[in-house]
């Protein structure tokens, strides 16, 4: 036993979200974090292409297609896959805290079965913060923005630094990443953060 508490529900003492005031606009474009990203990464050829834009507060929608690949039972798309559209998701909130994070539990709830090529719109939003510890949550439905739920997630993500990802990554990939401008600027944007 770690000692950790299991919950999902943050605790006495944990603050509302605060939008940094450099954070996207709504209806803005949050672009992808890493460009080889499973989740989001435009130059990753078998990721999910999933894009984010930012919404009030600190709250975001996003629309992932389920595609051939993504299957799990014939025609239906993969619980897993499903599982990191919402992780990327909510991993996209903290974007517009300005804290880079990692996420620590995923719980997930599978309410209807999701077909290939359907589209999944997402919303997401953080609950609250508490120290390093980011509580959020996010919704995903089929047939239109407002149709019914197919998927939902809790989550907790835990802010780390820039050398949390130096220390722990393959030597390639990292100096690759800390080489690349667009990289750099990214990581800068959220070492600056007060
Ligand atoms: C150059 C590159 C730039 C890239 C920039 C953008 C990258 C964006 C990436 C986005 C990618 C997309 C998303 C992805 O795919 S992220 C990828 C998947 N996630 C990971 O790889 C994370 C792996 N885990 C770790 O690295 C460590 O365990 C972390 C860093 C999370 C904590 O280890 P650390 O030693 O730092 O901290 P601590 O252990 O003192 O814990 C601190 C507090 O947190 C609480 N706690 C911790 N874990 C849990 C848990 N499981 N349940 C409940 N609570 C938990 C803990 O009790 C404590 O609370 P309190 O006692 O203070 O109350």
């Amino acid at each position: 036993m770690s000692g950790r508490t299991a919950s999902l529900s943050p605790p006495a003492g944990a603050m509302p979200p605060v939008r940094h005031p450099e954070a996207p606009a709504p209806g803005e474009l949050l672009g992808s974090h890493y460009d080889q990203c499973f989740g989001c990464g435009g130059a990753q050829p078998h990721g999910l292409h999933l894009e984010a834009r930012a919404g009030e507060g600190v709250s975001l929608t996003a629309e992932f297609r389920v595609k051939a690949a993504h299957q799990g039972a014939p025609g239906l798309a993969h619980g897993g896959v499903l599982a990191t559209a919402l992780d990327e998701t909510l991993g996209s909130l903290n974007w517009l805290l300005r804290v880079i994070a990692v996420t620590g539990r995923l719980e997930t709830d599978f309410v209807r079965p999701v077909p290939v090529d359907t589209v999944l719109h997402l919303d997401a939003h953080v609950v609250a913060v508490h120290g390093r510890k980011i509580y959020s949550s996010a919704t995903g439905r089929i047939g239109g923005p407002d149709g019914p739920v197919a998927v939902r997630a809790t989550a907790l993500f835990i802010e780390v630094k820039v050398d949390h990802f130096i220390s722990h990554g393959r030597d390639a990939e990292i100096k690759a990443a800390l080489a690349d401008p667009d990289q750099q600027r990214v990581a800068r944007a959220f070492e600056v953060n007060p």
